[in-house]
């Protein structure tokens, strides 16, 4: 005998633009690439072929763009949570809509020393992610991300004192590369739905502003002895910034730049004090990861 231990099912990869059009002739974009995943009493279409119970993958996407049109799509917190709402609210039979928004950057022009009124650029990979949760009678739960910004730093960054044993081969450094891609997430209190995620609005746009300032400030003001330590002064920051934020967490790829010991040519001093031609990795990389809550809260070591 079988059972069905788990069904979501939904339109994953929307790809969605909006344009709105200032009387000014100043336009604003935003483009984004959208899932959505239901839950609910759903077991039948698995287990008896019973199509009745099928809000179609078809239907999410059309009610996705229609949404899309009626509503703001900015901030992406927003319209994941009038997404989510909508699925549990207008089918009896859904109890919980999952929806993940990626915001890919357009970031507006500057032509003759002007911001552009209606040219935008793809400055970087790096997205802004939202997932939310709308559970029926039970509130709609957000996280919020930044994900794929890249970031370098030439020195200011140190690492000694770890561990040392039979396996260690590398040695402590006061002066290193650093180099990452910065994912960075923050989760919300729970909303008691639409009307408080609207009534809040304003707070979404700020955490992410505040997160990504101080991300990038830490980064490179601070003389780092380890990413463990940055990235947790970094949480530090983003959770006394944001007051409704309850946890933060991170993970940090490690992204090594080796030397190279070009001494075999000719005597030629490339290491230590004189390294100049460094090799970056692609892999392995360090992976360091870690969520801070306010103190109290629960802690999951
Ligand atoms: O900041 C670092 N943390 C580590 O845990 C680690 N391990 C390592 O080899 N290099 C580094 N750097």
């Amino acid at each position: 005998m079988s059972q069905l231990s788990y069904a979501r099912y939904g339109k994953d990869n929307v790809r969605l633009y909006k344009v709105q059009r200032e009387a000014n002739g100043v336009q604003h974009v935003t483009e984004m690439t959208v899932c959505t995943l239901l839950e609910g009493d759903i077991e039948t279409s698995y287990t008896e072929a019973d199509n009745s119970v099928v809000v179609a993958t078809d239907t999410q996407k059309q009610t996705i763009y229609i949404l899309a049109k009626q509503n703001p799509i900015t901030p992406p917190e927003l319209f994941a949570s009038i997404l989510g709402e909508h699925f549990v609210t207008t089918y009896k039979h859904i109890h919980a809509a999952h929806v993940k928004i990626i915001v890919h950057r357009w970031t507006r022009m500057e032509v003759d020393g002007k911001p552009h009124p209606h040219s935008f650029m793809r400055d970087g990979v790096e997205t802004r992610v939202v997932e939310a949760v709308a559970r029926e009678g039970q509130g709609i739960s957000i996280k919020s991300a930044i994900k794929g910004l890249l970031v370098l730093k030439s020195t200011g960054s140190a690492f000694y004192g770890f561990h040392r044993d039979e396996f260690t081969r590398l040695p402590e450094t006061w002066d290193r590369i650093l180099s990452t891609e910065v994912e960075a997430g923050w989760e919300w209190k729970t909303f008691s739905g639409l009307q408080q995620v609207k009534s809040e609005v304003p707070k979404f746009d700020k955490a992410w502003e505040d997160a990504r300032k101080i991300t990038l400030e830490t980064f490179a003001k601070e003389e780092s002895p380890s990413v463990q330590n940055t990235m947790y002064k970094m949480s530090e920051q983003i959770l006394a910034a944001a007051p409704d934020v309850e946890a933060v967490s991170y993970s940090l790829p490690n992204k090594h730049y080796f030397e190279i010991d070009l001494s075999w040519y000719k005597g030629l001093k490339n290491t230590g004090k004189d390294a100049e031609v460094y090799a970056p990795q692609s892999d392995p990389n360090g992976l360091i990861q870690c969520t801070v809550t306010r103190k109290g809260g629960k802690a999951k070591l």
